[in-house]
């Protein structure tokens, strides 16, 4: 199968910070992908990479087979490659579905208010929100500002969807029905890249998860192998702690 995304060789510094080393990596159509690594890593860089914010200092990225790597994040958006943020930012005065409409606007085929609040409203009913779609978006809990910023990004009609800590902050039962929520995304047939700290939902959500480490990739494998690879376990946890794991697990 053709990668929907290829990343070879990317890198990024900051001045003196090498946030991203020669990273490479493919995303096939349809899989929820985890990304994971400790604080500082460089998951959100990749991010913001990918999307255009930060482009690579060095290396290409491929996308359906043309190169991305020095278009605008407006080109990247529009070529169906969404993101969302970790700090939410839905533009607290609008109603909620004129933060999707917003979203609705972007996507090219929109030719009318009309259409694109009848648009809105489909992602509002699918992310639980169509109660709530007249009221300001600054009276919304977390939960529902997350919600928002997934029905936005929907909005743009993406086959690839990057989530930067959408789960942050939330109680377990809203964790749960996020987590739901992302898998139906992924049944629509959008590739889901998501950041997240907490192992057991990235485990229980991905079929596969790339580790990043100072930048560097260190695991792009199963979650069952990932969470057993002594390199992940040392990342996370220091390697005395993956010694005695090794010790015990033979
Ligand atoms: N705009 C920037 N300017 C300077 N340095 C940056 C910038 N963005 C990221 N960095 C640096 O790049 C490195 C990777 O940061 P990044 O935010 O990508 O890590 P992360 O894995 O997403 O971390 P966290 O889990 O804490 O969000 C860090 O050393 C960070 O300070």
């Amino acid at each position: 199968m053709s990668a929907l995304l290829e990343l070879r060789n990317v890198s990024r510094s900051f001045g003196g910070i090498h946030a991203i080393r020669n990273v490479s990596l493919t995303l096939q159509p349809g899989q929820i992908v985890g990304l994971i690594g400790p604080n500082g890593a460089g998951k959100s860089t990749l991010v913001n990479i990918i999307t255009g914010v930060h482009p690579a200092t060095s290396g290409t990225i491929v996308h359906k087979g043309e190169r991305i790597d020095r278009l605008k994040p407006f080109q990247i958006s529009a070529r169906g490659i969404a993101r969302t943020f970790q700090v939410v930012q839905p533009f607290p005065s609008m109603t909620v579905i004129q933060n999707v409409m917003a979203g609705a606007m972007f996507a090219a085929n929109i030719r009318s208010m009309d259409e694109a609040r009848s648009v809105a409203m489909e992602h509002l009913t699918f992310t639980g929100l169509a109660a709530m779609a007249d009221r300001p978006a600054e009276q919304l809990t977390l939960a529902n500002r997350k919600r928002l910023e997934l029905a936005k990004s929907l909005a743009m009609n993406p086959h690839i969807l990057m989530l930067d800590e959408v789960n942050a902050g939330l109680n377990t039962s809203e964790v749960e029905q996020a987590l739901d929520l992302i898998r139906a995304i992924a049944a629509r047939g959008i590739s889901i890249v998501i950041i997240e700290h907490l192992l057991k939902v990235v485990t229980g959500l991905c079929s596969r998860i790339i580790v990043l480490h100072h930048g560097e990739l260190i695991a792009d494998d199963p979650a069952a192998d990932v969470i057993k690879d002594p390199r992940v376990i040392e990342a996370y946890l220091g390697s005395k702690f993956a010694q005695r794991q090794m010790v015990r697990h033979g």
